[in-house]
């Protein structure tokens, strides 16, 4: 199915559910950025010849953020929450992964997001709305269950999964290849705390606690790699995979506050369109989609144009 909607009518519905907040991203508004480097172990080289997978350690810069499109977005009530890493290629390029804490997404195109997201907009109609929606798109009530872990409160953004849910081929340097998902397991183990523990919690909690941690030790991610089985959709993001192979590629160390980038208009985007030789984008149009929708968010946040070449 062609995707009928425009980059900026999802932006137009972003800003109707949360408001229009000037120089900030239209989703993930509220994040911080740290610094620190991924290795990856001997099974990924077998898996993809890309640069940042041949067992070198190179510099990543990670983005920790509340889903929600406004800024001020207190920590402790529930949300999706992201993170975002974008690794240094020896060349000195760069390639992304961007993930998020739903296991699954909530709409199989970018016009069923979009329509969700009309229907989600506040006001006396909305839960008619919702229920008209969820009748029409099985997507969504298919999620709402799987996704009740992205409703709960992490004890900190060191402590809960991270998923991209979109699927990439990984080709090796035999000419093998394969389809992925990816993972972000924590180190720490994935830790929650209760709608009513969180309500003690101050609004910015999750920024302090890493900040807190990082003052101890680095914060550790693993990545790991899902890799398709026969009848596993690579095109819908709405849809679990049943194929349960995954292999360690990888560990991501997380050491401190990146406090140089996004100052005197410097601008950093996330792409997870922005992949690199041994790495391939499927055809699942809501990836490609977002490389659109984030452009015109850049264009709308910071004035810069990413232009016809974009994500690279
Ligand atoms: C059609 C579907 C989607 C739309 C329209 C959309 C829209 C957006 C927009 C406009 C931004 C701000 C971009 C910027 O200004 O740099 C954003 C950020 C983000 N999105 Fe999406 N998104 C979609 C799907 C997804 C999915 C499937 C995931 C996770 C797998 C995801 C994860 C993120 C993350 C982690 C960020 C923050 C990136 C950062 O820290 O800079 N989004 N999204």
């Amino acid at each position: 199915m062609n995707t009928v909607v425009t980059p900026g009518e999802a932006m137009d519905a972003i800003h109707d559910l949360e408001g229009a907040h000037p120089g900030f991203r239209a989703l993930h508004a509220k994040g911080s950025l740290y610094r620190g480097t991924f290795t990856a172990g001997s099974a990924a080289v077998t898996l993809s010849s890309a640069a940042h997978l041949d067992g070198r350690t190179v510099p990543a810069l990670v983005r920790f953020s509340n889903g929600s499109g406004d800024p001020t977005r207190a920590d402790n009530v529930p949300h999706v929450r992201g993170m975002a890493v974008k690794f240094t290629l020896p060349d000195g390029k760069t390639t992304d992964i961007s993930s998020q804490t739903a296991r699954l997404f909530t709409a199989s195109t970018p016009d069923g997001f979009v329509e969700f997201l009309r229907a989600a907009k506040p006001g006396l109609a909305t839960p008619l709305r919702l229920a008209k929606y969820a009748t029409q798109n099985p997507a969504l009530v298919r999620t709402l269950k799987v996704n009740a872990v992205a409703a709960k409160i992490p004890a900190s953004y060191a402590t809960i999964e991270y998923h991209a849910l979109h699927a990439f081929r990984w080709s090796d340097a035999s000419g093998g290849s394969r389809f992925v998902r990816y993972h972000w397991v924590p180190e720490a183990g994935e830790h929650f705390i209760s709608l009513l523990a969180a309500r003690s919690k101050g609004h910015d909690f999750l920024n302090d606690d890493l900040d807190a941690r990082l003052g101890e030790a680095p914060v550790r991610f693993t990545l790991q790699v899902q890799i398709a089985g026969l009848d596993d959709s690579t095109v819908d993001p709405s849809v679990a995979w049943t194929s349960e192979e995954r292999v360690t590629i990888g560990t991501l160390e997380i050491v401190g506050l990146e406090t140089e980038r996004e100052h005197d208009g410097d601008v950093v985007v996330f792409d997870p369109m922005r992949v690199t030789a041994g790495i391939e984008a499927s055809d699942d149009p809501i990836l490609h989609f977002r490389s659109l929708a984030y452009s015109e968010s850049v264009r709308l946040r910071s004035g810069i144009s990413r232009g016809p070449d974009a994500p690279n």
